[in-house]
């Protein structure tokens, strides 16, 4: 594996194996064995089929590489992930829609599971599927106060999946995600930080990246087979209805998204944001 010296987000520079450099950025620290991933894909890190797929691909060779643990997080100014590429469900094709839904499927898999301790450092708004990408890691820290995070779905004129909803509950508790869910909530970092959604917030992406750093550390003393345990037993219970529905959960998107009215939501929505 190619070995260099490169100047990482903290601006120091530390030794460490450089994975991958494309929409996404990729680089292990020697020392401590923690990976950081930076989404870097301008101007709003939209989840797309290729950049799914190349998150899912990185999230699996991690696994192989037995890393000690990841941060993810944004090369980008003021965005960590804007969610779904909107233009994916815009007049889709339906077997790119297939694909584009499978490979989001087993990404998400593949983060909520990870065998390793994620952080999200989340160091611009997060609606959405980017909200989503932040809650299943198993710790976020927020660079505040002026960026914002939430399932904002219904605001789109469309529906959190199930899976969706789950992590949400997961994180702030049923009540909370309900209200949060049903009104589109975009909350601000304090208020996500009132409400639970994020563990902690940081005046600045430096300091967010530090504090990612010491909670990770935490794991330095822990065996990482009885913390896969544990995260697996933990999380078990919001995964298995998409294990078990994977295909079921696929058709109803592929019906729902190709309707009439979603479509007409959608097509405004996407004129409103170009605007
Ligand atoms: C019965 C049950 C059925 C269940 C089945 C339902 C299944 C359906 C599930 C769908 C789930 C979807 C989840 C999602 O993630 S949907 C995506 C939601 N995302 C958003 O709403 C975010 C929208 N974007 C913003 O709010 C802003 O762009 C922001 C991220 C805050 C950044 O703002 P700013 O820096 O000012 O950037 P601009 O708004 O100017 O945007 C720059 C360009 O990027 C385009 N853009 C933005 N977001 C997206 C996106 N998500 N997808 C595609 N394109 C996006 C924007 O249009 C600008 O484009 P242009 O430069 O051409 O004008």
């Amino acid at each position: 594996m190619l070995r260099r010296y490169i100047l990482l987000n903290t601006n120091k520079f530390v030794n460490c194996r450089h994975v991958s450099q494309s929409m996404l950025q990729s680089t292990v620290d020697e020392k401590s064995g923690i990976a950081t991933v930076t989404m870097n894909k301008p101007p709003v890190n939209s989840l797309n089929l290729e950049f799914l797929d190349e998150i899912n691909t990185q999230l699996n060779k991690l696994q192989k590489d037995k890393i000690r643990g990841m941060i993810l997080t944004s090369g980008l100014q003021k965005v960590f992930c804007a969610g779904l590429d909107i233009t994916e469900f815009y007049n889709p094709n339906p077997d790119r829609l297939a694909k584009f839904w499978t490979v989001l499927q087993d990404t998400w898999l593949s983060l909520y599971m990870a065998s390793f301790p994620t952080v999200a450092v989340i160091n611009g708004h997060s609606p959405a599927g980017g909200c989503l990408f932040a809650m299943s890691c198993d710790y976020r820290v927020m660079v505040g106060p002026k960026y914002t995070i939430g399932l904002n779905e219904t605001k789109l004129g469309i529906v959190a999946p199930k899976w969706f909803q789950d992590t949400m509950v997961a994180v702030i508790g049923q009540r909370k995600a309900e209200v949060s869910l049903t009104t589109g909530k975009m909350y601000t970092t304090d208020e996500a930080l009132q409400v639970g959604l994020i563990d902690e917030s940081l005046p600045d992406a430096d300091s967010a990246l530090k504090k990612g750093t010491q909670f990770l550390n935490n794991f330095q003393r822990i065996s990482p087979w009885a913390f896969k345990m544990t995260k697996d037993i933990s999380r078990q219970p919001t995964v298995q209805w998409l294990i078990d529905n994977k295909q079921k959960d696929l058709d109803f998107v592929l019906k729902f998204m190709q309707s009439p009215d979603v479509q007409k939501s959608l097509g405004l929505y996407l004129q409103s944001l170009k605007k």
